[in-house]
């Protein structure tokens, strides 16, 4: 089943606040455009980590985690034929510098990734000024949060069509400003009211983003945690960018009064986004169950 999730105008969200805030409560996903990042740049970009995710393995294992998770992940078992880099706290320059250094990045490659970086941290912190705003608050949001970024590659074949990339999961954050391989599809994202997968074909020039769970907690259980999943559709690499604004550092996550009714009736209890990070890893629970842990008594 193909259909088209929502297309957002950056530049005109401030004269239509309903259109974001119902792509995020029915859709838990949508396109952005005219977001400012210059295609030259994603284009840039993408031909950069590609040749990084080319690079020989003992060198990509030098990309080391900085928390869970966060370093090279190499294909495994239950993702064959998924690989990636990661980037802790892209917000921190030396955080950049440090991830570069590590692959022996050339004074072109970090250059370009400094840039990229720089670039999608102004923007998500753009999308959460504007998000804040268009749900009636008064503030900024994810402003001094850490972000991840996550390099994927995906190593598909004429053998391997029909099969994952990788499985079925909810991002764990609050959001993903994801660089989608503009010519290799294969993303698919669930369908809130069906539960039937959609594929999000590619669309050159724009970002996508998609809700975590931590958004589904911030919002009182409005917004959708999107469940996605790639799936090998062609016999050829594909390459995607995400940046995931993840959740505060020291302050736990939840609900703003605005979003609470009379009664004060919270969904959640609120969370850490480091505690709520660890649950989902030792519950292995990856795809938004590990919200119901956190149900409040009177939900
Ligand atoms: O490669 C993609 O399009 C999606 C990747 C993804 O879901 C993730 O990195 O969490
Ligand atoms: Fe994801």
């Amino acid at each position: 089943m193909s259909t088209s999730i929502p297309v957002i105008d950056l530049q005109e969200i401030s004269s239509e606040p309903p259109k974001l805030v119902q792509a995020c409560d029915e859709w838990g996903c949508f396109r952005i455009i005219n977001h400012q990042i210059p295609t030259t740049l994603m284009a840039e970009m993408k031909s950069v980590v590609r040749s990084l995710l080319d690079l020989p393995m003992e060198i990509k294992r030098r990309n080391r985690e900085v928390i869970a998770g966060s370093g090279y992940v190499a294909p495994s078992k239950g993702n064959p034929l998924y690989e990636g880099l990661g980037l802790y706290d892209l917000g921190s320059i030396e955080a950049v510098h440090d991830f570069c250094t590590q692959l022996d990045a050339s004074p072109y490659q970090r250059e370009t990734i400094t840039r990229y970086s720089q670039s999608v941290h102004d923007l998500a912190m753009e999308i959460g000024s504007k998000l804040a705003k268009s749900m009636g608050l008064d503030k900024d949001l994810f402003m001094g949060w850490p972000c991840q970024f996550r390099i994927n590659k995906y190593s598909f074949t004429t053998e391997t069509i029909g099969s994952s990339g990788v499985q079925i999961h909810t991002d764990s954050g609050f959001l993903t400003i994801l660089q989608d391989d503009e010519n290799v599809g294969g993303l698919e994202v669930m369908d809130k009211r069906s539960g039937a997968f959609v594929a999000v074909d590619p669309l050159p020039g724009t970002l996508l983003v998609n809700l975590g769970d931590i958004a589904t907690v911030w919002s009182n259980g409005r917004f959708y945690n999107v469940k996605h999943r790639v799936q090998c559709k062609e016999a050829r690499i594909r390459i995607s960018i995400a940046l995931f604004v993840l959740g505060p550092k020291e302050e736990a996550v939840e609900a703003p009064p605005e979003l609470v009714d009379s009664e004060d009736r919270r969904l959640y209890v609120p969370v850490l986004f480091e505690d709520y990070r660890k649950l989902r890893l030792s519950t292995r629970l990856r795809a938004g169950e590990a919200l119901s842990l956190l149900h409040t008594t009177n939900s």
